[in-house]
């Protein structure tokens, strides 16, 4: 698991693990360059003019190797140099010593940002890293704003783009890129939707830190990936029946609103469950039926939404109940929802009207058995802990909630944050935003719901159900884009599995 550490103690594990291993930060810096000319060399053509910003701290040190390393294998780079006025960091004075004579190199006068007319297919912009400790002004400034004003070309950012501070929210002005690619592990801020439009896709790459290092400035935020994915499945035998996967329960559903449910039954038998049972009220019961023959349907007969009398129900029966897809917030409904958590004390997932119910009516927060999992999407989660300020506020409300209440917070929107009541938040890698169509939130409670039902432990079931979501939505919109539509999200899920190795 990728720790996210902050922009100081970066520069703490580059010098702990330089000393430790005896090796110069020049050969830092060199490790780093050659991880990005590897993943550039993969994507793009020695026919491109690439032209390469540098400043004058480590990341115009980076930009500096990048384009000696980059010329040598043939590439039409150009260099253009800003912030001469500063004493430049050893490592980028070092790297300016090192380009090739015949390297186009730069110095950038205020004239020549004004003025700036390069042929240009790729900007990569090295000007500032996570050394910004103020807003961007003079050269830097000017220089950024001229390059978002330039179309057509691609723009690449090394670490995170300039002017971004790398654990806060931007004040002033940054590089728009179209990808950022991060040394060793993402930046905090680069997770922010605020700053979406400035870091573009997100790619991090390994220089070779290992965890070691970055855990002795753990903050416990993590950045999960594939690998750290496919090692917290269960594996499940020859001879497994129905009852190892799991008997799971939905609740959900109302008048003119079955589909929620029903995505999210489905998903939880995509995802593997043994049994899966949805408690609907009686007008869903044909829908669910013939839509989705293989859940078997709990319902009082002629009502429009879930109330009280579901109460006389034995839910206990269930590995895992997820409540509040489509469920609708009616009084009724929500009497029911008191009833059922003081009742089961299993393992459950609250979404959609669930947390609608639980704003509402904010005393059955007590209720909750502790470490039940919540999946507000960013305005519900506002619903239940008041506003928040910006992302940085609203991750920092999320830790308060999840402490205070015992209860696993799901925060989803692009890199779901999963919150701990011991404060650990693990930020999900996989996604699109494709994924942003109605429905594809139903479909994440049903396989967070599958899990839990199959017996994975709470930050198991959370950790996996993410990451399959995500990934299903990625390989369900590799076609489709903006075509893709939640149902596509459930045909994926079993693809997910298959890409993780999984049976
Ligand atoms: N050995 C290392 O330390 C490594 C560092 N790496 C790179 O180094 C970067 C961090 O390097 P630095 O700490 O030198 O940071 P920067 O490259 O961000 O530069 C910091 C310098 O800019 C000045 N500055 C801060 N805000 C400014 C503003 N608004 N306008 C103008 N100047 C400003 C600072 O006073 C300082 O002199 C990382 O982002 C990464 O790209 C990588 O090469 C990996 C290895
Ligand atoms: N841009 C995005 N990148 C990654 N995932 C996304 C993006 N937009 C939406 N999602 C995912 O799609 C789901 C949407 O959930 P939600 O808002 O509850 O939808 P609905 O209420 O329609 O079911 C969440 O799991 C979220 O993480
Ligand atoms: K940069």
């Amino acid at each position: 698991m990728l720790e996210i550490i902050s922009g100081i103690s970066v520069k703490k594990v580059d010098e702990g693990f330089v000393l430790d291993k005896g090796i110069s930060s020049h050969k830092l810096m060199e490790n780093a360059a050659l991880a990005f000319c590897n993943w550039f060399e993969r994507h793009y053509q020695r026919n491109d003019k690439v032209g390469i910003f540098c400043g004058h701290g480590n990341n115009g040190g980076d930009g500096l190797a990048i384009a000696r390393m980059l010329w040598r294998k043939g590439y039409d780079v150009i260099v253009f140099l800003v912030g001469e006025n500063n004493e430049p960091s050893p490592d980028c004075k070092l790297n300016r010593e090192l380009l090739p004579d015949k390297l186009p190199a730069l110095s950038m006068s205020h004239e020549d940002i004004a003025h700036m007319e390069y042929d240009l297919n790729i900007v990569v912009d090295a000007l500032l890293g996570v050394g910004i400790n103020r807003p961007l002004e003079g050269d830097y400034k000017n220089l950024v704003n001229k390059l978002n004003s330039l179309s057509g070309l691609t723009k690449i950012s090394i670490d995170i783009p300039t002017g971004l501070p790398s654990d806060d929210c931007l004040a002033g002005d940054a590089f728009i890129a179209d990808i950022t690619l991060s040394f060793q592990s993402p930046k905090f801020s680069l997770l922010f939707p605020e700053h979406a439009n400035y870091v573009g896709q997100l790619k991090v790459v390994d220089i070779g830190i290992n965890q070691f290092y970055l855990s002795q400035f753990s903050e416990g935020k993590f950045y999960v990936q594939k690998k750290d994915i496919a090692l917290r499945h269960k594996n499940f035998s020859r001879f497994s029946h129905k009852g190892d996967f799991g008997k799971v329960m939905l609740v959900g559903g109302s008048f003119g609103s079955m589909g929620a449910i029903r995505m999210s039954s489905e998903a939880a038998l995509r995802t593997g469950s043994g049994l899966a049972c949805c408690m609907v009220p009686g007008c869903g019961v044909d829908i669910m039926q013939v839509s989705l023959p293989e859940a078997q349907v709990w319902a009082k007969k002629d009502s429009d939404c879930i109330d009280a009398d579901y109460l006389g129900y034995n839910f206990d029966r269930f590995d895992a109940v997820g409540v509040g897809p489509g469920m609708g917030t009616h009084d009724t409904t929500a009497e029911f929802l008191r009833g059922f958590l003081t009742k089961y004390k299993g393992p459950i997932v609250v979404d959609a009207d669930g947390l609608n119910i639980l704003a509402k009516h904010p005393e059955q927060l007590s209720l909750l058995a502790d470490r039940s999992i919540l999946t507000p999407h960013l305005l519900e989660f506002e619903r239940l802990a008041g506003h928040c300020k910006n992302h940085k506020d609203r991750l920092q409300k999320a830790s308060d909630f999840s402490k205070k209440h015992k209860v696993i917070i799901v925060l989803k929107g692009a890199h779901t944050c999963i919150t701990f009541p011991d404060g650990r938040q693990f930020f999900n890698s996989t996604g699109n935003k494709h994924m942003a169509t109605g429905g594809s939130g139903d479909i994440l409670t049903g396989m967070i719901t599958s899990f839990l039902g199959q017996g994975y432990s709470f930050e198991n079931a959370a950790l996996c159900a993410v990451f399959h979501h995500g990934l299903s939505g990625e390989i369900a919109s590799a076609d489709k884009k903006r075509g893709t539509i939640a149902t596509d999200i459930i045909k994926s899920i079993p693809l997910s599995y298959l890409r993780l190795g999984i049976e």
